[in-house]
């Protein structure tokens, strides 16, 4: 149960993902041919070079050098396209085998001959041959029919929600998560939702028939506008495990109650939470980054990059990736992945988190897991770039007079002005001052003199994808590991690492400043695909947080969670940084400092929290809010005699606090429900921007309201509920099945199965449910609706039955439904060689599948 089936997406996302980015800018006329003074009358792809890059990479190392026209060649070609199928959808095992056995066979065949087409082809890489590349040209498509078909095939499948488009080195960072179903998991900086998908695939996988996996996702973006798209795409999942917030990843909220739980039993007052902490399993921290990996995707970036774009993000991707590191469980797992290949924004900060975490957390060796994958070993020296100058390690940037380079960008981390450093101090004091050295202009930016910094580490741990080892885009990605909570570090390092975090931290704001400066309007496609600002500089966030501080009720709540963050930060400067329950110390900060919501709430009586769970606190985002309007339920588990073992109590919320104009009814899973109740106990600190599975709406035609139960069954919701409706619901044969999906509506009279009109006609007035029914079954068989189970919602009117499913769900049914029929005839006729083909395909009026498959 649980995954998807038939809800719309949202097209504007899908069609921005799939622009093709190697297009002339919309302001360059300079080759219109229809521009008399255009010079230049060809079409012109973007400049694909830039000196600085090239001289930044070179000297980087990040290949060998007679790798480098490889790899430049490489990243001036376009980008091959993937896509992967959702391996949660009824239909997953259809559409591979439509890959595998007729478009990559016939694109084979037509290759074979002579065409210049490439084939279709799985990606070696990723399990069970779900996640699959492309390669062509708009023209190809428009020349070949096989091609035609692909697309067409592409574009309606990733619309119903069976295929998700995503760059194929995006699909590797929740691979490498080692999700279970049972767990929690955090996507820090969720949006698009690419990776949040294929985290609820993988949570949804497997999950028992009839039960939500016990497991949830909690997707976070900084960024409202896309925390919209995220929704959208994920919509496609149907799924009631998902939270979506909207909060800067570095701060977090850390809801956590003081109060003791005793057990996390359904009999509990239902505002006490089974858990009394919001920690996760599993933390992905796919940070904002400068996106130089998906150059072959957006070729504008070759115009506008530069060495700085790195160095201006580094410490905001530092205190993403130490928030996920508190909020994780000691024993979880986090992924640290971007998509730049730049190693100020990789090997640095993941080489920063593991000093300041002190042994708490390592790098994991994943060499061994998805062995295909080609991928190269983390950096151990890199060099910084500042403005054209080289600098090799901290000391070069007194030397040159650099602002806003922090010593943990370099290889060591060091600051070189740590006090108990006493051979530093030595040098510094031989040196008199550093000043004195100082040659801003130097011509030398060379590394002649500079003292190469090797980092000890082991950042080979990391990798890096890049675009030539398989054709793809570039990706880096680190595995850590929390192995305990984090702790004090008592010895030398840590002052000096104290040092250094504070240093990071100052220097912090000035570079926030100074990269907005640098990377000014840079934006790019992500590695997913949609266009989106992928510099996303801290200045922004800063920005950002004002505004919303601005509006005084969100200031409590601010408060409440920056108390708390504080306390983590302080935590972390003082090494206590932990959020884990074991963390003693923390234990004792976090009481001293309680937030003063949180002051209220532990003080609060019952009705007073009711209150607060009736009003919302987040300031243009509705209140979430259990629904436990008991009329209202029990009309609806009354009319669709919905089974007592359903789990309804507690897993029902809305978004408005007026019972009576409440719309739509949202499921959420047992995990989720827990997570909202620790919510309302701490205060409301997350931002909910949606959670939850429609899965009622409310009737608002008017035959609809004259209906005994208010509310209609909604498509996404339906899976959830389907083995427990008992009422309203029938068995429709094949071919009125069928006639549904095509006609839309059919009178009572006007099906091929008179037994089945006349049931429908005794049906009450209001939406009921029509399933398929299995082969060789008769209508007065009673089927148990399973995962292969095909079943839609229909309104049940006083003369006919409509479907209540959007065109394109229609049409997606019919086409698999076709499909498995034909392979079926197929079947048969090997199997009884000359024997008359009793079936009909779905245009035929007495098909009768046989038993034994699905429906
Ligand atoms: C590389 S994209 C994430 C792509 C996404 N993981 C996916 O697979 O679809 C980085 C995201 O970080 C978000 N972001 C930027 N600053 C952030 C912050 N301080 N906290 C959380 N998210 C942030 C941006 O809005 C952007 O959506």
């Amino acid at each position: 149960m649980g995954g998807r089936r038939g809800s719309r997406t949202q097209r504007k996302h899908f069609k921005e993902s799939r622009e093709n980015v190697w297009k002339r800018p919309k302001t360059d006329s300079s080759s219109d041919p229809n521009n008399p003074s255009s010079n230049n009358t060809a079409w012109q792809p973007f400049a694909t070079q830039n000196p600085s890059f090239d001289e930044y990479y070179k000297e980087q190392g990040l290949v060998l050098p007679e790798e480098w026209d490889a790899f430049m060649e490489m990243l001036r070609k376009p980008l091959p396209a993937a896509f992967r199928i959702n391996s949660t959808s009824q239909f997953c095992e259809d559409i591979r085998l439509l890959l595998e056995n007729d478009f990559m066979k016939s694109l084979q065949a037509e290759a074979n001959e002579g065409s210049d087409l490439e084939p279709i082809k799985p990606l070696p890489w990723y399990p069970d041959n779900l996640g699959w590349q492309s390669n062509f040209s708009r023209m190809q498509i428009r020349k070949n029919q096989t091609l035609e078909r692909f697309h067409e095939f592409l574009k309606l499948e990733t619309e119903i929600g069976n295929i998700s488009r995503q760059e194929a080195v995006s699909m590797v960072p929740p691979l490498f998560l080692d999700v279970h179903p049972d767990h929690f998991v955090l996507d820090m900086c969720a949006a698009p939702g690419s990776k949040t998908f294929q985290l609820l695939e993988i949570i949804h996988h497997s999950t028992k028939e009839g039960s939500l996996p016990d497991g949830m996702v909690l997707a976070n973006d900084l960024d409202v506008q896309r925390c919209n798209l995220l929704i959208h795409q994920t919509k496609r999942m149907c799924t009631a495990n998902l939270i979506v917030t909207n909060h800067e990843g570095q701060h977090f909220p850390g809801c956590r109650s003081h109060k003791n739980i005793s057990n996390g039993s359904e009999t509990m007052n239902k505002l006490e939470p089974s858990i009394n902490q919001l920690l996760f399993d599993r933390v992905l921290c796919d940070v904002p980054c400068s996106g130089d990996g998906t150059l072959r995707k957006a070729p504008d970036i070759w115009r506008k990059w530069n060495g700085g774009m790195g160095n201006g993000l580094h410490c905001l991707q530092i205190h993403i990736a130490m928030r996920g590191l508190s909020l994780l469980k000691v024993g979880g797992r986090m992924v640290y992945s971007t998509c730049s290949m730049n190693p100020v924004e990789n090997e640095a900060v993941v080489a920063e988190i593991l000093r300041r975490c002190g042994g708490s957390v390592e790098l994991v060796d994943v060499s061994n897991e998805l062995p295909q994958l080609i991928r190269r070993p983390g950096l151990r020296k890199w060099k910084v770039r500042d403005k054209g100058v080289w600098l090799a390690s901290y000391q070069d940037v007194r030397k040159f007079h650099r602002n806003g380079i922090v010593p943990s960008m370099f290889p060591s981390g060091r600051n070189y002005m740590d006090p108990t450093d006493n051979s530093q101090k030595s040098e510094n004091v031989e040196n008199g001052n550093s000043e004195d050295v100082a040659q801003p202009d130097d011509p030398v930016s060379s590394l002649d003199n500079l003292e190469e910094e090797v980092s000890d580490l082991p950042l080979e741990c990391c990798m890096r994808i890049v675009p030539h080892d398989q054709n793809t885009g570039a990706f880096f990605i680190a595995v850590l590991h929390k192995v305990s909570p984090l702790a004090a570090i008592q010895d030398k390092s840590v002052s000096s690492q104290r040092n250094l975090s504070t240093k990071n931290d100052e220097l912090h704001e000035n570079l926030s400043d100074q990269v907005a400066e640098e990377i000014n309007g840079l934006e790019s496609s992500s590695a997913d695909g949609t266009d989106e600002k992928v510099v996303e500089v801290a200045s922004e966030a800063d920005g950002k947080i004002s505004e919303v501080a601005s509006e005084a009720d969100e200031k409590i709540s601010k408060v409440t969670s920056e108390a708390e963050e504080k306390i983590s930060e302080v935590a972390l400067e003082t090494k206590l940084v932990d959020d884990g329950p074991d963390g003693v110390a923390l234990e004792t900060n976090s009481v001293a400092a309680q937030p003063p919501a949180d002051k209220k709430i532990d003080s609060a009586k019952a009705g007073e929290k009711r209150k607060l769970q009736s009003q919302g606190k987040w300031r243009g985002v509705d209140p979430v809010l259990f629904f436990n309007d008991e009329a209202i339920i029990n009309s609806i588990k009354t009319f669709y005699g919905i089974d007592e073992s359903f789990p309804f109590s507690g897993h029902l919320v809305c978004r408005n606090s007026e019972t009576n104009h409440v719309k739509r009814i949202y499921y959420v899973s047992k995990s989720v429900k827990d997570v909202l109740e620790l919510n309302f106990q701490v205060g409301q600190q997350l931002k909910i921007t949606s959670v939850g599975l429609k899965i009622f709406e409310r009737q608002s035609s008017k035959e609809g309201t004259s209906a005994p139960c208010a509310f209609r069954i909604s498509s996404e919701g339906l899976p959830v509920i389907l083995p427990y409706v008992t009422k309203q619901i029938l068995h429709a044969s094949p071919a009125d099945f069928k006639h549904l999906l095509q006609y839309k509506t059919i009178k009572f009279a006007d099906f091929v199965d008179a037994e089945f009109g006349r049931k429908a006609a005794n049906l009450m007035l209001g939406c009921c449910v029509i399933v398929l029914r299995e082969g060789g079954k008769t209508s007065s068989d009673c089927v148990q609706p399973d995962a292969s189970t095909i079943a839609i919602g229909c309104w049940k009117g006083r003369a006919s039955v409509s479907v209540m499913v959007s065109a394109i769900d229609c049409q997606e049914l019919l086409e698999r439904l076709s499909a498995r029929m034909e392979t079926e005839k197929g079947t048969l006729a090997q199997e009884i060689p000359g024997e008359p083909d009793e079936k009909q395909d779905m245009s035929g009026e007495n098909i009768n599948l046989n038993g034994g498959t699905q429906c």
